[in-house]
């Protein structure tokens, strides 16, 4: 990518040492040195830093918060994003959907953390739209690659570790030990006090938390119809309610509330007045029909999985979800273990097979499935959810799991359209 600078002595910038010529300038940053020979061989016309980019973008002139765990990330940071704009200030979003802007979509999905360079475009671009705030997600990936090399954030939250990722990570104690490395400085820090393998700098660290005493505890809270709750921080007790369904999205919300609060310096009160007019993400717990009640989400770990199914386990499940190829094969027995201890049936399928043969994939989850009788395998994802439609009784819910809003299906590098709570309205016959 390259940007364009005109009044800069060198008219572009590039992180990519394939796009330097004699009128752009190569930035240097930790993914990219060992293309910095490449970068001079091909006549750059000068090397800069990540910290001169940082100068000329002004990043420094905006508040950064940076979310990183498991699971929760998009949903954290959209809920902040929203209290937010709803409190009045100005705001972007980066992350998994995209790059968003004032409440506009500016640029869509890449990656959960984009390049480093791309970052900085971005935050350039939220400081000259005069936002106050720039929220954003933080894979695993990110940390491990520095693609967040040299970003000041003013606010650092944790949402939990469990497991993902270990195709890339190779070890748990791995993936955990890079998830904490993002928590060791003297920056402000706001940690899930329940989540026991976080580790971290305990200088200008806020906690939250259901179960353990933290700096914002949930001491009360009810999931019955609406969500609603009491958070407690020092002495101020403050209900709230919200649009959000399940136990998990209470971990969300709080971070969400604790973290706008930390942000803002506003009263908790008037934070917790706008949580109800968070509608939600996209793609997540999203029901897509009441009768027949059919539900999509976007659980794709283990922990994702046990969390979603416990928050329907009232109601009986017919659960339809696949695993990602190309990533964490470990994951997929806890996978397929964890979702048949808490449905009455599952439908596994296909989900991004990507180069790998969905057979294999679905052999990987079954691996961790006792009672095979419970579970039918159908590699074609549109005809192994139709089959739960055309088996699901009254009072059942059909659980759609692992795609949420993703609006295609890849297979090998191809991306074919495909959007779970599309397949769902044309096979219901809903417009
Ligand atoms: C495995 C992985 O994460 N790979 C990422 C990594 O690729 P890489 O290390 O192979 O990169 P590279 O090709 O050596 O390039 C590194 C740098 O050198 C530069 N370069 C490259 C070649 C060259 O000749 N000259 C040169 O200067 C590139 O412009 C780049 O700046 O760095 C690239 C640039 O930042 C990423 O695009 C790429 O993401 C790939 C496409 C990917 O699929 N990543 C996924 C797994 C990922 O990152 N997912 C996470 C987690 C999602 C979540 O949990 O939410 C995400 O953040 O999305
Ligand atoms: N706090 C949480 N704890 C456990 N599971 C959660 C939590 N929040 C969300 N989930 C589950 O994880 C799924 C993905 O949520 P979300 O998109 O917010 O996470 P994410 O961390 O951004 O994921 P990704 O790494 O893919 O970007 C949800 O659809 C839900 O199933
Ligand atoms: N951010 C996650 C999303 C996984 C979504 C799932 N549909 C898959 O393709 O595995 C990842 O890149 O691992
Ligand atoms: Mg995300």
């Amino acid at each position: 990518m390259k940007i364009e600078l005109p009044e800069e002595e060198f008219r572009y910038i590039t992180e990519n040492s394939l796009e330097c010529d004699k009128e752009t300038a190569f930035v240097l940053s930790a993914q990219n040195e060992k293309y910095l020979q490449d970068a001079k061989e091909r006549g750059a016309h000068s090397i800069i830093s990540i910290k001169d980019v940082a100068k000329l973008f002004g990043v420094d002139n905006i508040k950064i918060v940076g979310i990183t765990g498991t699971n929760g990330k998009t949903t954290t940071a959209s809920a902040i994003y929203s209290f937010l704009l709803d409190l009045g200030y100005k705001a972007a979003m980066q992350g998994t959907r995209g790059f968003f802007m004032n409440d506009e979509l500016i640029e869509g999905k890449s990656l959960t953390t984009p390049s480093v360079l791309n970052t900085y475009k971005h935050i350039y671009q939220a400081v000259a739209a005069g936002c106050d705030f720039f929220v954003m997600e933080v894979s695993s990936h990110a940390i491990a690659q520095k693609r967040v090399e040299g970003l000041n954030f003013e606010l650092k939250i944790l949402t939990n570790i469990t497991q993902d990722h270990l195709d890339y990570h190779k070890t748990i104690g791995e993936y955990i030990a890079v998830k904490n490395s993002f928590f060791q400085d003297d920056c402000k820090k706001l940690i899930n006090k329940d989540e026991t393998k976080a580790s971290f700098n305990v200088k200008n660290t806020f906690t939250y938390g259901i179960e353990n005493s933290a700096t914002y505890r949930l001491i009360a809270y009810s999931l019955n119809n609406a969500t609603s709750g009491i958070i407690q921080n020092i002495k101020d007790v403050v209900p709230f309610t919200a649009s959000l369904h399940g136990f998990f999205n209470l971990y969300n919300l709080m971070a969400a509330i604790a973290a706008t609060h930390i942000l803002t310096g506003k009263k908790l009160e008037e934070v917790c007045e706008v949580v109800d007019n968070f509608a939600g993400v996209s793609g997540r717990m999203e029901q897509v029909s009441e009768v027949p009640n059919v539900i999509v989400d976007f659980a794709h770990t283990p922990d994702g999985i046990q969390q979603v199914l416990n928050a329907l386990k009232e109601k009986e499940l017919l659960v339809v979800f696949g695993a990602g190829g190309d990533r964490d094969r470990s994951k997929r027995p806890l996978m397929g273990k964890v979702a048949a201890s808490l449905a009455k049936k599952l439908y596994i399928t296909s989900d991004n097979p990507r180069n790998e043969d969905p057979q294999a994939i679905v052999d990987d989850i079954l691996e961790g499935i006792e009672d095979r009788s419970i579970a039918s395998v159908e590699l074609n994802r549109k005809k192994a959810i139709k089959m739960a439609l055309d088996e699901q009784q009254e009072d059942e819910v059909v659980v759609i799991l692992g795609k949420g809003d993703e609006s295609f299906q890849i297979i090998y590098d191809e991306k074919f359209p495909f959007d779970d709570r599309e397949v769902v309205r044309e096979l219901l016959k809903i417009s």
